[in-house]
C-alpha cells in the first residue's frame, strides 16, 4: 500500500478544489485545502506538507508568486503546478523556480494522484541526500569494541538488551572510555541501524550555536542566519541522534530537548511552525548528572526521561585484561613490547583511558626501533605519574584536585613533558615563531600531560572547556586560533 501523503491542494475554483481533495482522501492522503494564495501561505506557516498543488492564475496571490514565497522561506515541500491555461513561458518559469512537475487541466485524477505520488518520492530523495551528506560528513566508521574484561562483558550483554527497545539510552562514564564507541554498537544493534546516525558534541559547540545547530533556525531570525536550516533532530529524523556530554545542555535548552523528547515536536529557532520528528535519543554524560540535578542546573523531569535504560562505562584502570586486549589491538603487526614497558603500561592508571591508550601506542611506535616499544618510547607521564597513587578509583574531578593537592602544579608537569608528534618543541626567541604556534603547541602538550581529558586541560589551562574544544577543532583544521583566545 501506498504511504500517506500529507497534502496541500491550492485552486479558487470551489467544485475542482472540493472533488480534487475527496479523491486524494480516498486514496488514503491527508488533504487540506486552501482557495487562496493567503491561505495556502496560512497553512503552510503552521504545517508541514509532502506534497502541494498551485494553481497558476488566482485572484490575489498567483500560483507562481506563491512559490516564490515558498522559495524565499525555503519551505521543505515538492509543489506540482496544476493549471487551466498552461502556457510554455508559465511552465518554464515554475520549473525554473524549483516546482517539481507541471500539468494543465482537464487532467484525470488518477493522473494527478499518480504525479503527486512521484514528487513525493522526489522529495523523500532529496530529504535521504541531504541525511546522508550529513552523516558522512559527521560521523566516522563504526570501530569494534574491545574488551573481554567481566566489566565489557556485562556491558556487551546490557547494550544487546537496551538496543532494540528503541527508548532512550544515557552512558555514563569518564572521557575517552569509549562512550561514542558504546553508542554506535546501541544503534548498529537496534532495528534503526539502516537509519541515520547523527552525533553532536554539546561541550564542542560555542553556547549561541547549541540551539540552531539541535533545532535548526530560520532564515534572518538571527545575525549569519543566512538560510533556512535543519538541525540534527530534523537530520536525525527516523534514526538515532547521539548527543555527547548531555550535561553541557544550557539550562534555557532543557525545556526544548524534554518536548522533543516527550511528542516528538520541535520549532525552528524563529520559526513559530511546528514540526514532528521521530528520534531515538543516546546521551552521554562524563559528569555526574544526579549532582548536576541536585545543583539544580540539569532539570530533574529531563534526566528521568534520558535515563530510562543506563550503560556505565567503567574506567579503564578498573578493566582488568583490556590493556593487553587492547594493546594487541591497536599494536600494528609485528610489533612488540619490553617486558618493562609492558609493566609500565599495565600498571599506570590511564587518566584518559582508552583514548590516551591510543595515543601512547601511536606516539610509541613513531619513536620505537625494530618493531619494539621500550621504556624510552614511553610519554614521562608514564614513568612519574602525577597523584598516581591516588588516581584509582576516584572521579576525574577527584583526580584534578589530588593532582594540585600533590603540588604538581600544571607548569610543573609540563616542564618534564617529551616532544611528540602532536606537541611539537618550539625555541623561544625564534623571531619566525608566531604566537598561534606557541598557543597550539601549549595546548597539546597540556592534553598530553593529562592524558588527553578535556575538562581537565580546561582547567588547568583557565580556559572554559567549549574555547578548549574549539580550539582543538581549528588545529586539526590547521586554521589560526587567534579570533578564540
Ligand atoms: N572498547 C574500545 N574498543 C575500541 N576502541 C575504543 C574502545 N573504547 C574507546 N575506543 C577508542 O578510543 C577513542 C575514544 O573513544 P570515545 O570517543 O568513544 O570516548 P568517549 O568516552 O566518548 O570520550 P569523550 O567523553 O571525551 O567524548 C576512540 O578512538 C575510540 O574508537
Amino acid at each position: 500500500m501506498s504511504q500517506t501523503i500529507q497534502l496541500l491542494l491550492v485552486d479558487d475554483e470551489d467544485d475542482y478544489r472540493r472533488s480534487c481533495g475527496k479523491f486524494m482522501e480516498r486514496m488514503g492522503h491527508r488533504v487540506r485545502l486552501a482557495a487562496s494564495g493567503a491561505e495556502a501561505m496560512a497553512l503552510l506557516d503552521r504545517e508541514d506538507f509532502d506534497v502541494a498543488v498551485f494553481d497558476i492564475d488566482m485572484p490575489g496571490m498567483s500560483g507562481l508568486e506563491l512559490m516564490q514565497r515558498v522559495q524565499e522561506e525555503a519551505l521543505d515541500v515538492e509543489v506540482l503546478f496544476l493549471t487551466g491555461k498552461g502556457t510554455i513561458e508559465a511552465c518554464v518559469q515554475a520549473m525554473q523556480m524549483g516546482a517539481c512537475d507541471f500539468l494543465t487541466k482537464p487532467c484525470s485524477l488518477a493522473d494527478l494522484e499518480h504525479r503527486v505520488q512521484l514528487a513525493r518520492q522526489r522529495g523523500q530523495l532529496r530529504k535521504e541526500n541531504q541525511q546522508l551528506k550529513a552523516i558522512v560528513t559527521r560521523s566516522r566508521p563504526s570501530p569494534r569494541l574491545i574488551g573481554k574484561s567481566a566489566a565489557m562483558k556485562e556491558l556487551t550483554r546490557m547494550i544487546s538488551k537496551v538496543a532494540p527497545t528503541r527508548k532512550p539510552v544515557l552512558i555514563e562514564g569518564e572521557s575517552g572510555t569509549g562512550k561514542e564507541v558504546v553508542a554506535r554498537a546501541v544503534q548498529q544493534q537496534s532495528d534503526l541501524s539502516d537509519q541515520p546516525f547523527v552525533t553532536v558534541n554539546c561541550a564542542a559547540l560555542p553556547q549561541q550555536l547549541v540551539e540552531s545547530e539541535l533545532f535548526g533556525h530560520q532564515k534572518g531570525s538571527f545575525t549569519g542566519a543566512t538560510a533556512d536550516k535543519p538541525g540534527l533532530f530534523e537530520i536525525a529524523d527516523g534514526g538515532t541522534l547521539f548527543i555527547d556530554e548531555v550535561g553541557e545542555l544550557p539550562p534555557e535548552l532543557q525545556p526544548k530537548l524534554l518536548r522533543v523528547l516527550e511528542d516528538g515536536s520541535l520549532r525552528r529557532i524563529g520559526c513559530h511552525r511546528e514540526r514532528k520528528v521521530k528520534v531515538r535519543l543516546i546521551a552521554a554524560t562524563n559528569r555526574d548528572l544526579t549532582e548536576e540535578v541536585k545543583d539544580g542546573h540539569f532539570r530533574e523531569d529531563l534526566f528521568y526521561r534520558i535515563n530510562v535504560l543506563t550503560l556505565r562505562l567503567p574506567p579503564l584502570r578498573e578493566r582488568e585484561g583490556d590493556i593487553d586486549q587492547l594493546l594487541q589491538h591497536f599494536l600494528p603487526p609485528e610489533w612488540s613490547v619490553d617486558p618493562e614497558a609492558h609493566k609500565t603500561l599495565i600498571q599506570y592508571h590511564w587518566p584518559g583511558n582508552v583514548r590516551q591508550l591510543i595515543n601512547v601506542i601511536e606516539r610509541a611506535t613513531i619513536l620505537g626501533n625494530d618493531q619494539r616499544i621500550t621504556m624510552e618510547d614511553l610519554p614521562r607521564e608514564l614513568l612519574h605519574p602525577i597523584a598516581r597513587s591516588t588516581a584509582a578509583h576516584t572521579s576525574p574531578n577527584r583526580i584534578v584536585r589530588e593532582t594540585n593537592q600533590s603540588g604538581a602544579t600544571a607548569n610543573e608537569a609540563f616542564a618534564n613533558g617529551l616532544p611528540t608528534k602532536t606537541a611539537p618543541h618550539l625555541a623561544l626567541g625564534d623571531s619566525n615563531l608566531k604566537v598561534d604556534d606557541l598557543v597550539k603547541a601549549h595546548v597539546l602538550k597540556v592534553l598530553e600531560q593529562l592524558g588527553g581529558n578535556k575538562a581537565k586541560a580546561a582547567r588547568h589551562l583557565g580556559i572554559h572547556r567549549r574555547k578548549l574544544y574549539r580550539l582543538l577543532e581549528r588545529f586539526e583544521q590547521n586554521l589560526p586560533s587567534e579570533e578564540i583566545i
